[in-house]
Parts: structure tokens; sequence; C-alpha cells
């Protein structure tokens, strides 16, 4: 069962930690299962039935076989409560027992189904590719088989076994737990905030297991009673057809023995059919209630509600269908040295001879596959260089490939992307060696949250609104530093009073939705800065912030960098932010470098046109740019002092 935080209410005007207006009421999704009454009443019916079959031997008079010949079809009476069966068997007592095989062959089938299609679902969904086209085959076959008719055969191969039957069946409705979880982790896969999981450093199998997962996880929950109920009539209409275990008192078999006599003795059918209907409905009911229970959470978490809500709605419906169709940083910081070895083995050395620099691109082509077999190049022969304690800003209007540059220095370009030129080196080492023809994930994944950290455009699309801030703070730092759960959080709360949050402890323990924008982005700087990068990569990090929030985090920025001396590659299309914190700049056109040069001298005697019609748009009327070379010479001063 999902639950969260229990009731809190939120503050009723706008918090001054958070910065946030207005009123949050949180509370757990199982208090609000309890607060529905269809929901009480479908979990008292399932936790009857659970404590009649646990308890059978106990509560039940008689064994389920023992036959008393002088009693048959006998009326209800003290010794036996519900009456006797044809064979002078005790109803109750079967029926006790009876619910034990039914209820735990109905779990079997649901495990069984769960354990295909939920792995497969995750991988299919998250790694697409070849598996995924292979998977949706079998899953198409799978679907496309006569169920029934399978059952039967599989009934005439192997004997009337239940659990035989029950693990076929499994099998058989596997595909609607694969296409609930394949289709609700694409509806994740490609958010924000998965890919700042894996520059946080977090492994697939992490990201898969927190944040896709969860998503997941509501949804197979309701599924999953959904298809026990189907599990319970298809196993019952087996037996009531005959082709059950008569040995074995099930409610099934009770069925087809109560409907031979039911002009004789209607008991006899009405209490096995009775028991049975109570469990299913009980069952349908516990989805629904669950679904609704998680609908009222969701809206509370925001947008991740659309893919929750929507697989959760899904659910139900596709578990019927499926039934029915057929069935280093040694430099800056040593302390850290220890938890990264392998980062420095991991990644090749460069040729002998090479200039050092500790980010060097060089004649980097980047090209997307079209239709026609062309490649479209996107960022074209940029050459560029980043070193420790400087900060290089890439410039250039929309669609220049400034991020596409970014993107291969960190390796979160798309699976399609090719590099059909060029390299990276990181302090030395390729990232992009000359005959790779993509970024080697591989190559990047010990470096990315350890020595090379991201700051993103869209805080607020990077942080998973499922998860606590101090959540999302901890588990990478756990994961990637190897430090304990406390460390983490002790950390975690220095750095976020580092980055200038009033009250780290408020803010640790919120969900995303409850702090400004502008906090969010401090929430991220604070991650990004947790490993004590050697690189940060700043991808337009004041864009989706206010003016007067842009100003400080831009503040934040520099105040950082300057004082852990990391590297530093800003993405920005704003001439403004080049001149307040950058030391060198890159300017971009059409994926193409233009020019690139120390800041002032840009600013001062830009080359080429574009350079000048890009300051020209930024400074309509505006100061002219002796300010800005005032400016920059002022941060160089005080960069020096702190140096
Ligand atoms: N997955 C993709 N497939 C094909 N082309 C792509 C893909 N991603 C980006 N591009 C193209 O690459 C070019 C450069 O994009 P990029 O995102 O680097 O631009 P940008 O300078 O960062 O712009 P913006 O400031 O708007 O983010 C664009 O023409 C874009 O259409």
């Amino acid at each position: 069962m999902t639950t969260l935080a229990s009731t809190r209410p939120g503050p009723a005007g706008p918090d001054p930690d958070t910065g946030q207006a207005g009123t949050v009421v949180r509370s757990s999704a199982f208090l609000r299962l309890l607060r529905n009454p269809l929901g009480i009443a479908a979990i008292a019916v399932l936790g009857a039935m659970v404590v009649l079959a646990v308890f059978a031997p106990v509560i039940a008079p008689f064994d389920q076989n023992y036959a008393n010949i002088a009693k048959t079809l006998a009326a209800p009476d003290v010794v036996n409560l519900l009456g006797t069966d044809s064979a002078g068997r005790d109803i109750f007592s079967r029926i006790a027992f009876g619910a034990q095989l039914t209820l735990a062959s109905a779990l079997l089938c649901a495990a069984v189904a769960i354990a295909i299609g939920l792995p497969t679902g995750l991988i299919a969904g998250y790694y697409g590719g070849f598996f995924d086209s292979a998977s949706n085959w079998v899953v198409s076959i799978l679907m496309s088989l006569p169920g029934l008719i399978v059952l039967l055969t599989i009934r005439a191969a192997f004997g009337p076994s239940v659990w035989t039957a029950m693990i076929a069946f499994g099998i058989l409705i596997s595909p609607s737990y694969f296409r609930l979880t394949r289709s609700a982790v694409q509806s994740v896969r490609n958010e924000l905030y998965v890919d700042a999981a894996r520059v946080a450093g977090l492994s697939d199998a992490s990201i898969i297991g927190r944040h896709v997962f969860s998503v997941v996880r509501a949804p197979i929950i309701i599924q999953t009673a959904a298809v026990c109920g189907i599990a319970i009539a298809i196993q019952s209409g087996l037996e009531f057809l005959g082709l059950g275990d008569p040995s074995q008192a099930t409610w099934g078999v009770m069925l087809n023995d109560g409907f031979k006599n039911v002009y004789l003795a209607p008991t006899v059918l009405l209490w096995p059919a009775l028991a049975m209907g109570l469990t299913i409905g009980a069952l349908v009911l516990l989805g629904n209630a669950v679904r609704d229970a998680l609908e009222d959470t969701d809206r509370v978490r925001g947008r991740r509600s659309g893919a929750t809500t929507a697989a959760t709605t899904a659910a139900l419906g596709s578990a019927t269908s499926a039934a029915m169709g057929s069935t280093s940083g040694a430099d800056t910081a040593p302390h850290h040295a220890k938890a990264r070895p392998v980062a420095k083995a991991a990644v090749p050395p460069v040729e002998d001879g090479t200039e050092h620099h500790l980010v060097k691109v060089t004649h980097l082509g980047i090209g997307y596959p079209q239709a026609d077999g062309s490649i479209k190049k996107v960022v074209d022969d940029v050459s560029f260089h980043v070193d420790r304690g400087e900060v290089v800003g890439i410039v250039g209007e929309s669609g220049s490939g400034k991020s596409q540059t970014a993107f291969s220095i960190l390796g979160l370009l798309p699976d399609n992307a090719r590099v059909v030129a060029g390299t990276v080196q990181f302090d030395g080492k390729y990232t992009v060696a000359p005959a790779d023809d993509r970024v080697d994930e591989g190559r990047l994944r010990p470096l990315r949250g350890k020595r090379i950290a991201y700051i993103p455009q869209e805080p607020m699309s990077n942080l998973d609104p499922a998860f606590t801030i101090g959540y999302q703070l901890v588990t990478p730092m756990v994961r990637v530093l190897g430090i304990t759960k406390a460390e983490a959080k002790a950390r975690a709360l220095k750095l976020l009073a580092d980055v200038g949050i009033p009250h780290p402890e408020r803010t640790f323990a919120a969900y995303p939705h409850e702090v400004s924008g502008g906090m969010a982005q401090r929430v991220l700087i604070a991650g990004a800065m947790s490993c004590e990068p050697d690189l940060i990569i700043a991808d337009e990090p004041t864009t989706a912030l206010d003016v007067t929030v842009q100003a400080e985090v831009l503040d934040l920025l520099r105040d950082l960098q300057s004082r852990l001396g990391m590297g530093m590659i800003l993405v920005t299309h704003n001439f403004g932010v080049v001149a307040d914190l950058c030391d060198r700049v890159v300017v971009m056109q059409n994926g193409r470098l233009v020019e690139e040069g120390p800041v002032r001298d840009i600013l001062r005697s830009p080359r080429e046109g574009y350079t000048q019609m890009l300051l020209a748009s930024m400074l309509e009327g505006k100061e002219p740019m002796t300010t800005l070379g005032a400016q920059s010479s002022q941060k160089r001063a005080e960069k020096e002092a702190v140096r």
C-alpha cells in the first residue's frame, strides 16, 4: 500500500521558508481508504475470508472429506451449521477448507502474472529497443491464445490440479501486467527528474527501483485485486464444469455438487455461490477504493498524477480485457577520493602529448539519422576547453546546439544521437574517443554525480514529486559517495543552508510542490554541490525563474564556483548572464562555433557579425557595455582575492 506522511496541515499563508502560498493538506492513502465505506466493507469481507482460510483446521468442526452417509442434503442444524451436501459432508467445513485452496490458488495466479509481467514491462518500457519489440511479439501471441481452450488442454495433459491450472492462467494473464507497466514506465522515462537521477550518478537499477517503480506500484496493487477475482471466477468455472479435482474441497467443486442437487436442496448451491460472490465483489470494490484513495493523493502530488492516475485507471480495465480477450576530484574533494576509485580506472587515457584541460572538446560533431538515411548535423566542428576554476559560457540563439554540446559532455544525448566527428576529454581521459560513434554511457556513469554535476533548466521537472526533497538529496549521496544515511542527511542540511535556504530542516522534509521555483533551483544546486564536483554544467539555470530570483541564483552560483574552484559550463542565450558570471565565452550558431574568447574581449570588440547582433539585441535600450567590462573586472578581482 502506498502511504504518504500522515495528515499534516500546511501553512495558511505564504510560507517564509518555501515561498509557497496556500494550504497543503496531505494524508495517507491508507487513511483515505479507511474513510471510504466501500473500502472498509471490502476489507472486512476479505479479512473474514482470510481468517476462515487460515484457521480452517481450528474453526471447521469436521474434516473437509468426512462424510456422514446417513445425513445427506440435510438442512442447517446445530451440528452442521450450513447443512450437508449430497455425500453427507459438512458444508461449513468445506467452505472453510475451500477458502484455503481457492484464495491460495488465486494468489498463485497473480504472483505468476506479476513475476512475468512486471519485470518485463519495466525493462521494455525503460530501455525500449529490441527487448521491447521482442516482448511485444510474445505478448501479442499470448493474448491471441484462446484461454479456456489452453486451460482445458493443460488439464487434459497434466490432470485436474488447481495449481497447474492457476500457473497456466497466470502466464496467460501476465500480458495485462506487462502492458500496464510498460505504458506507465514509458510515460515517466523521459521525465527530467529521471535524467536528473541519472546525472546524479544513480544506476539504472536504482532509477527503475525508485523513480519508475513508484509510478507502477499503485496500479499493480489495483490490478492484482482484479486478477485475483478473475482467477477465482475462472477456477470455479472450470470446477463447476466438472474439470476440477473432486477430492479437494474448493468453492467450484461445491458449486458443481450444489447445481446437481439444486431442486432437492437449493442451499447446497447457495453457500459456495455466496462465498464466491462476496469474495470477488470485495476484491473489485477494494480495487476501486484503492484507486479512489490514490487519485486523491495524486491530486496533492501534482504533475506525477497524470502518469499514475492514467495507469491506475487502466489497471482494472486492462486486467479485465486480458481475461476477456484470452485469458576526481582529488584536488578539490580529497575526502571523496576513497568513494570513487572506480571512476578514475574506467576512463581510457588520452594519447601522449595531448594538452591537458579539465574538459577538452575537439572538432565535435553530433548528428541525428534521418528517414532518407542521411545524418542531420546539429553540432558541427565545435572545439573549446574548460579549466579548473574557470566559467565558460556557451551562448547562442535557440536551436544553435548549446544543449547538445553540453549533453555530449554529460552523456545525456538521446539514444538515436550519433557522434559523427571529434572527441571529448574529461581531466585528460577520453569520454568520447576518436572511434566512438556514440557517447559511451559506461565511461560517463562513474563520473556523473561524482566529478561532473548538472544544474538543469526547469527545477520543478527535475525533482520527483513522489519523494521528499530530503530523500532526493540523501539517496544519491548514499549510493554514489558511499556514506551513511545519517552522514548524508547532515551533509544535505548543511548544503541547504549553504545555498541560502532559511529553514533547511523544513525544506528537507518538504515535497517538491511545497517549495517555490527559486527554492527548487537552490535545492538542485545543493544536490549538484553534494559531491563537490570538478565540473558543473548549468543549462540555462535561471530561465524558468523570475527576475529577482534569477539574480539571487546567479549570485549563489558565482559564490559557490569561486569558493570551490570548480570548472563550470554555463549554457545560456543571455549575454547579460555571460557578462556577469563567465571568464570565457563560446558563441554558437546553427550548430557551429562562431567565436570564442575571453568575455571582456568578446563583449568589447566582437569580431563576428552574429555575435554583434546577439549583443546588440541584448543591449537594446540599455547602458553600453563599459559597465559590463567594469563589472567583469570587479568579478575577476574578487575571484583572484579568493584564490
Ligand atoms: N532528439 C533530437 N532529434 C533530432 N534533432 C534534435 C534532437 N534534439 C535536438 N535536436 C536539434 O538539435 C538542434 C540543437 O538543439 P539544442 O537543444 O542543442 O539547441 P539549444 O541551442 O540548446 O536551444 P535552446 O536554447 O532552445 O535549448 C536543434 O535544431 C534541435 O532541433
